[in-house]
């Protein structure tokens, strides 16, 4: 995607530096900084304080990660010791761990000497295999929106959940890849999106996002999905996925599940875009995914920009109020319309996964 005119992906490489860039997503949309990592403890803290997040990307910081962890020492417990960092910093998305097992399993068997070079090649391709498969994920997606425009006057209304975008990815996005595709199209498509508290990635990100690249949208609050959808003003939802199980069931950011149960009341089409690593195939029920907990401040603090244009956070309750900060929630397989990925749109059931990836299933 680009900001301001040029084109960018969400990390990319400085190796004669012997560093990595990434946009510090803390201080959108105010700012746009970026940042250079250049250890594992950078990377590790750029994915643990969210600089980074959404499960692509998250995979594809921490493949970095382990290129930059090596650089002095790439013995086989020092590539120990930096997966066991790196998967430290966030439970919930899959593909930290699936990044992580891609990298160990290419570098593992190398010599000592070799792994260096192999680690830096390992995490550019997993980025540009990221930029393909959500790519795939916009043209199999822009076929929904093709076949609702086809049948109706005025805009198509996607509602998303959370940030799902370019920024949660290496580039274009999971949930907001067929937006992105239909938009450029030329379909007439609008976005409702959630601003998603406690962390506003929704109102931060989503926004941002769709603003640059001239895609309508409107910021809505968490709580207006069931009535817009009551009324007849969402023709689907599509949101992303930080881990959705060999059976079907979806873990997404917190309150997705409320989103699928409005759509379900409403006959609202609710599909869900993944690549395919973000799949635990080791997974089949739901309930049995860790769901991260964050510090209660990011409930109780709120970040803005003042009046004066200074970025600053405000309470927004009693100082002594406690407060819980569940990041994640799962959404049954039984409300999920369908699963948009690199390979096709499938049904949220086991059969039909395994099919579509028997690769996978093989590995596990
Ligand atoms: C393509 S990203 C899919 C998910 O990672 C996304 O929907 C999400 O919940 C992100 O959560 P975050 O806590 O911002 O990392």
């Amino acid at each position: 995607m680009k900001v301001k005119g040029i084109p960018t992906r969400t990390i990319w490489p400085l190796r004669a530096d012997g560093a990595v860039g990434i946009i510090d997503q803390t201080r959108l949309p105010h700012r746009y900084e970026t940042v250079e990592l250049r250890t594992l403890e950078d990377a590790a803290r750029a994915i643990a304080d969210m600089l980074v997040r959404g499960a692509p990307l998250i995979g594809a910081t921490a493949a970095y990660g382990m290129a930059l962890a090596i650089r002095d020492d790439a013995s086989k417990a020092r590539l120990s010791e930096a997966y066991k960092v790196l998967h430290a910093t966030r439970p919930t998305a899959i593909n930290l761990r699936w990044a992580l097992d891609e990298m160990m399993g290419v570098l593992k068997p190398l010599p000592e000497g070799d792994r260096e070079d192999a680690a830096w090649a390992r995490a550019a391709a997993i980025c540009d295999e990221d930029v393909e498969i959500c790519r795939m994920i916009g043209v199999h997606g822009m076929d929904l929106i093709r076949e609702i425009a086809e049948r109706k006057d005025g805009p198509v209304n996607v509602l998303t959940h959370c940030n799902a975008g370019w920024l949660a990815t290496v580039d274009w996005g999971t949930a907001t890849s067929p937006v992105y595709h239909a938009h450029d199209e030329g379909l007439d498509v609008h976005v409702w999106v959630d601003e998603t508290r406690p962390r506003s990635q929704g109102a931060a990100l989503t926004s941002w996002e769709l603003l640059n690249h001239g895609v309508p949208h409107h910021l809505v609050t968490d709580n207006s999905g069931g009535l817009l959808m009551m009324r007849g003003m969402v023709d689907l939802v599509i949101v992303g996925t930080d881990r959705t199980t060999a059976s079907g069931d979806v873990c997404n950011k917190i309150g997705t599940y409320l989103k699928a149960l409005a759509a379900k009341d409403n006959d609202v089409p609710f599909y869900v875009a993944l690549p395919s690593p973000t799949i635990d195939f080791r997974l089949d029920d739901g309930i049995d995914i860790p769901i991260e907990e964050r510090s209660p401040d990011e409930v109780r603090w709120v970040p803005g920009l003042t009046r004066d244009g200074d970025i600053s956070e405000v309470l927004i309750c009693p100082e002594g109020t406690p407060a819980a900060n569940h990041a994640f929630d799962v959404t049954p397989a039984r409300l999920v319309t369908g699963l948009i990925t690199e390979k096709g749109v499938v049904e949220a059931d086991k059969s039909a996964i395994a099919r579509l990836f028997p690769e996978r299933v093989a590995a596990e």
